[in-house]
């Protein structure tokens, strides 16, 4: 058995198989770092193998992201290939950036140069929140501040429940307290434009920039406009990846999901309990959140917002909405008319023949009869059988 470094949780790997991780996917080839230690590597150990999916994983339509372990078989040695032919059960799953198994989410903020705005943090505290995945904090370039804005923002942020991690890249020593947390461990760095996401990473991992910079002189250049991830290896052991700058992380989660995702209302609810369970906190009787606490009127604004994308959410399940909601590129909502259900439609082809099919059949006498048909007159779902 031989767990990869940042993976303590026992999988049911046979003996004298190889094991090792996705960290990256390039078209259809998976970059695999195999695990180091293994007993039956030596030379190959920690090598990275270019793998294709074998036919029955894709048969069963089963997915290998950046972060899987996987079993790899038919390993050339010489030329650096194999074939992934199992992947382990994943810890934890994230959408954007796609990543399996990763640990925690690092958000990286700056106080000054782009000026620290709460509410933007705020957002990316809740988007980070909503995934599951442990949220830490850090903030950069407090070489640029007074210690008293430091202290300020230290004491707001303990507020929130979010104790952060005050870091300059030009300060190597106060990096070097982020160590700890990050190594062993897989952590996806996130945050908006210009904090030193890629700063940090290039100081963190100096080879990560040999790597990119081939082709785009700076880490996370050019990448930003793809879904690609890839994750780098830190020198004392664990994985980190980049997200996509983005500024505005769109929320879309409902009112229940958005109060878990705030530590402040969490901790209360902890304490005492709601009267009604579909509580949402907005000082109502029998509530166990008091509204007393700072970022009261920003958890208000994003209710907001939480209500109407359920009020959206639901009209979209219900048939005879006259609109309905549609994600545009940026994933902005739009509303668009709906169209005629298929009960006014013509009835197709294939549904004419049903029908004869029924017909007949019912004239043989064998069997189910018209009764068959739903209840509302309509023919039966075409369920792709036929
Ligand atoms: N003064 C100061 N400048 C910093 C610090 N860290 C990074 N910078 C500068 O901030 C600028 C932005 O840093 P990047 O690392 O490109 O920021 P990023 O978060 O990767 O930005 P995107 O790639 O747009 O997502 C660069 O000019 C860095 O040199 C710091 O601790 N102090
Ligand atoms: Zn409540």
């Amino acid at each position: 058995m031989a767990p990869s470094e940042f993976d303590d949780t026992v999988l049911a790997e046979p003996r004298a198989s190889l094991w090792g991780l996705v960290v990256a996917i390039q078209a259809n080839y998976y970059r695999v770092k195999l695990d180091k230690n293994s007993d039956l590597l030596n030379d190959e150990s920690g090598q990275i193998l270019l793998c294709t999916r074998r036919a029955r994983l894709r048969k069963t339509g089963q997915q290998v992201m950046v972060g899987d372990r996987v079993q790899v078989e038919a390993v050339d040695w010489a030329g650096g290939r194999g074939a992934i032919a199992a992947v382990g059960p994943r810890r934890s799953v994230l959408d954007r950036p796609p990543v399996a198994n990763a640990d925690q989410i690092l958000l990286v903020f700056a106080l000054a140069e782009p000026d620290l705005d709460p509410q933007q943090l705020g957002r990316f505290l809740v988007k980070a929140e909503s995934t599951g995945v442990p949220v830490y904090l850090c903030l950069n370039k407090q070489d640029l501040v007074s210690t008293a804005t430091r202290r300020y923002w230290q004491e707001q942020l303990d507020a929130w429940g979010y104790p952060a991690t005050m870091i300059s890249l030009q300060e190597d020593e106060t990096v070097q307290t982020l160590l700890p947390r990050l190594q062993g461990r897989t952590t996806i760095i996130s945050g908006p434009s210009g904090v030193g996401k890629s700063s940090l990473i290039n100081w963190l991992i100096p080879q990560a920039s040999l790597r990119t910079g081939a082709v785009s002189g700076k880490l996370g250049r050019g990448r930003h406009t793809t879904r690609h991830v890839e994750l780098f290896e830190l020198p004392g052991g664990g994985f980190l990846a980049d997200t996509p700058g983005f500024n505005q992380p769109d929320l879309a989660l409902t009112p229940l999901v958005l109060g878990q995702c705030f530590p402040e209302i969490r901790s209360r609810l902890a304490e005492g309990v709601c009267q009604f369970n579909d509580c949402l906190h907005q000082d109502a009787p029998g509530c166990a959140v008091d509204p007393h606490w700072s970022r009261y009127d920003f958890y208000l604004t994003l209710l907001k917002e939480a209500l109407e994308y359920q009020e959206g959410q639901q009209q979209q399940r219900d048939p005879d909405a006259p609109l309905k909601l549609r994600m545009g590129e940026q994933g902005q909502q739009r509303q668009e008319p709906r169209l005629q259900t298929k009960k006014y439609r013509r009835p197709s082809r294939r549904h004419q023949k049903q029908r004869l099919d029924y017909l007949r059949h019912d004239l043989d006498g064998s069997g189910d009869s018209l009764d068959s048909q739903s209840s509302d007159g309509d023919w039966p779902e075409d369920d792709g059988l036929s």
